[in-house]
């Protein structure tokens, strides 16, 4: 039995820093295992410019601990009113790895997200032209669409016809949860990759409604029947390069998730490598993690490797905190309903 495992350091391919007292109190939970992360721009205002990229990033090093590395991977908020050169110059210096496109109103800060597909056609030919890639939340926000069809309806009436529109266009579908989405990576070119978070490779939708509704696991897109979590971790687990980790984990305060409207978002940061190791053990698949954390990510966005590593080891239940303190309010850890064995040492 392996009950040790030393793989190169993760790096965290979707991941929701927010800003001020927050990103305070998140920041140090992601850099202990992580070397990199995509850092969402659903600030409010939303990160749309370089400028705003280059001082968003300039706040997040100044957050970060002493002795601790980590290296924010920018992003641009894809808006109807975005420069393509603003865009492609931001690129070009190296700031920006990837633009968001958030349908308008589909999840958290997505207000000043792209109603008419057809207006953001110039910005998204030229992220062809230069290889920038397209991060992508993918639901349909039609309120005559059942939420939990949002996200295979967006593929068929949406994402394929943008990738067919736009030729060399590399998308990452974020945070797929349907087997749809497994599907349609699967069948599509190298263009084309998908985040797969820790929680939805553990929650099916019973966990959020049976017994009670569990706000802690409302996320969106929201967690689907059963057959679509196993679709996930075999994607996850089956060495596919085009799956990787990216946790989205999105923090909000207690008050602000335990509420009559509770805020969507699962916060993960700070067991995520037990989380994502406990269900590659269970697979029989430990030997796919370091592809699935590690190799995939920088493949796909053609970045190296990180050189250092992390050794993860098997015993006693993990002990991590049910909550982090912020000075906001605290901001419940994800707890998925059964013991993990693995740590990072
Ligand atoms: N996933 C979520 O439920 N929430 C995210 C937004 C997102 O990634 O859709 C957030 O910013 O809180
Ligand atoms: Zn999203
Ligand atoms: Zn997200």
């Amino acid at each position: 039995m392996t009950d040790t495992l030393t793989i190169r350091r993760p790096d965290d391919w979707h991941l929701h820093l927010r800003d001020g007292a927050m990103l305070q109190a998140v920041l140090p939970e992601t850099a202990r295992h992580f070397a990199r992360a995509i850092i969402m721009p659903n600030l409010v205002p939303p990160v749309v410019r370089g400028d705003q990229a280059a001082a968003y990033r300039d706040r997040i090093l100044a957050a970060l601990p002493e002795g601790m590395t980590f290296e924010p991977l920018m992003t641009l908020y894809l808006t109807e009113d975005t420069d393509p050169d603003d865009m492609a110059a931001a690129h070009a210096s190296g700031l920006v790895k990837a633009v968001k496109l958030y349908p308008a109103g589909a999840t958290t800060n997505s207000a000043s997200g792209v109603q008419d597909f057809d207006k953001v056609r110039p910005v998204l030919e030229k992220m062809a032209e230069i290889g920038l890639p397209m991060c992508v939340h993918g639901e349909v926000t039609d309120a005559e669409i059942d939420i939990f069809d949002r996200e295979a309806v967006f593929i068929d009436r949406v994402l394929d016809p943008i990738r067919k529109a736009t030729p060399g266009l590399r998308v990452v579908m974020e945070h797929i949860t349907t087997a749809n989405g497994v599907d349609y990576v699967k069948s599509n070119n190298k263009d084309l990759g998908a985040t797969i978070t820790a929680h939805h490779l553990i929650i099916n939708r019973n966990h959020i409604l049976v017994g009670g509704i569990k706000p802690h696991y409302y996320c969106l897109p929201v967690a689907k029947r059963e057959e679509h979590r196993l679709a996930l971790l075999a994607a996850a687990t089956s060495g596919d390069a085009r799956y990787f980790l990216g946790t989205d984990s999105a923090p909000h305060t207690d008050a602000n998730k335990e509420m009559a409207c509770g805020c969507a978002g699962c916060f993960t940061a700070t067991n995520t490598m037990s989380l994502v190791a406990e269900m590659f053990d269970r697979e029989g698949a430990l030997d796919k993690l370091e592809g699935f954390v590690s190799l995939n990510g920088p493949a796909f966005y053609r970045l190296p490797v990180n050189e250092e590593t992390i050794t993860l080891t098997k015993g006693e239940p993990v002990e991590y905190p049910d909550k982090i303190d912020c000075e906001d309010g605290p901001v419940t850890v994800f707890e998925p309903g059964f013991p993990l064995h693995w740590r990072v040492t």
